[in-house]
């Protein structure tokens, strides 16, 4: 079962670094998250919540890249945390939340999910919300941080501590991945993702399809027996209404894009996990980053559902 219903409990696991990006703040990430109410917004429409409080690691270092990665053992050590916590959720019932954090936590999350997917013989879709391929490797990256890197990793480009993580071999194939509003890439990592035949739609194909279609297409082919992962990367909005993220790119969702595409995730019933991550309420206005990212967040989990059972069948 991995459904959401009222009865599955959801575990927030806060994760406190920024290790792996590029600017400080986003360790300030899962504070920020329950300042903006995250819990009593999900317990509003009768979900169960527990608060785990956060993970411990090692402090942020601030140093330059040694050997491609910046920060690597550091971000190991997050990462191990993680990969514990939410693998011990899931192993109890649980839909757990990560709350970030920079991205380079969902090597962590991911690892745990696609383990307890293969012990359980479920099928796993990973949605990855972000104006980031996040599809680095040590030779391509441009900056060393491990944000950056965390898809690759997870499917077996990248150091060994990262990519086994979670087990035997690599969590994830390309084919399971599907990125949504992505519009900076760079230029090594673009081959690199065309290459290993990601299934990408960026902003270009949101613009001209609209966010159903795209959502339709992500979402195809699920089915009761598929765990289905959100990494939602907050940077994945407009900045223009999601300011509080360290790598900013114009050119998101608006809001009701993103609402549409939460809504259409709630839908399929299949959400058995989620990363919240890269906020940075350093960088914020007055948490407005935070409090969006809560309201997406309840669509997520079905906000409109009530709303739209009063409405017409629109097929
Ligand atoms: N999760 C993120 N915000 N990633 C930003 C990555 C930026 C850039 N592509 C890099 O590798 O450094
Ligand atoms: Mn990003
Ligand atoms: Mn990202």
């Amino acid at each position: 079962m991995n459904a959401v219903t009222l009865t599955t409990p959801i575990a927030l696991i806060g994760a406190p670094t920024d290790v792996g990006a590029g600017a400080r703040g986003a360790s300030m990430g899962p504070e920020a998250l329950r300042v903006a109410g995250l819990q009593p917004a999900l317990e509003s429409h009768g979900l169960s919540v527990i608060d785990r409080g956060n993970l411990s690691g090692p402090p942020n270092p601030w140093q330059p890249p040694q050997g491609g990665y910046r920060h690597l053992d550091e971000v190991v050590a997050w990462n191990r945390a993680v990969h514990d916590a939410i693998h011990a959720e899931l192993a109890q019932g649980h839909l757990p939340i990560l709350l970030g954090g920079d991205h380079c936590l969902a090597m962590g999350s991911i690892s745990a999910v696609a383990r307890h997917c293969r012990a359980v013989g479920k099928k796993l879709r990973v949605l990855w919300l972000d104006a980031h391929a996040d599809f680095n490797t040590s030779t391509l990256t441009p900056s060393g941080n491990l944000h950056g890197m965390p898809v690759a990793c997870l499917c077996g480009f990248g150091p060994d501590e990262l990519v086994y993580l979670g087990g035997e071999g690599p969590a994830l194939r390309p084919d399971q991945v599907r990125q949504i509003g992505i519009r900076s890439v760079d230029p090594g990592e673009k081959r690199f993702v065309h290459e290993q035949g990601l299934e990408v739609y960026d902003m270009r194909y949101i613009d001209e399809m609209g966010m159903r279609h795209t959502m339709e297409q992500a979402l195809a082919g699920l089915d009761a027996d598929t765990h289905l992962h959100v990494s939602f990367d907050v940077d994945f909005l407009d900045p223009e209404i999601a300011p509080g993220v360290g790598t900013t790119v114009p050119g998101g969702p608006t809001y009701r894009e993103a609402q549409l595409c939460m809504e259409m995730i709630a839908d399929t019933g299949r959400l058995g996990s989620l990363d919240i991550v890269e906020l940075n309420p350093a960088l914020d206005v007055r948490n407005r980053t935070a409090l969006l990212a809560v309201d997406l967040v309840e669509s997520l989990f079905g906000k409109s559902t009530l709303m739209r059972e009063h409405q017409v069948r629109r097929r």
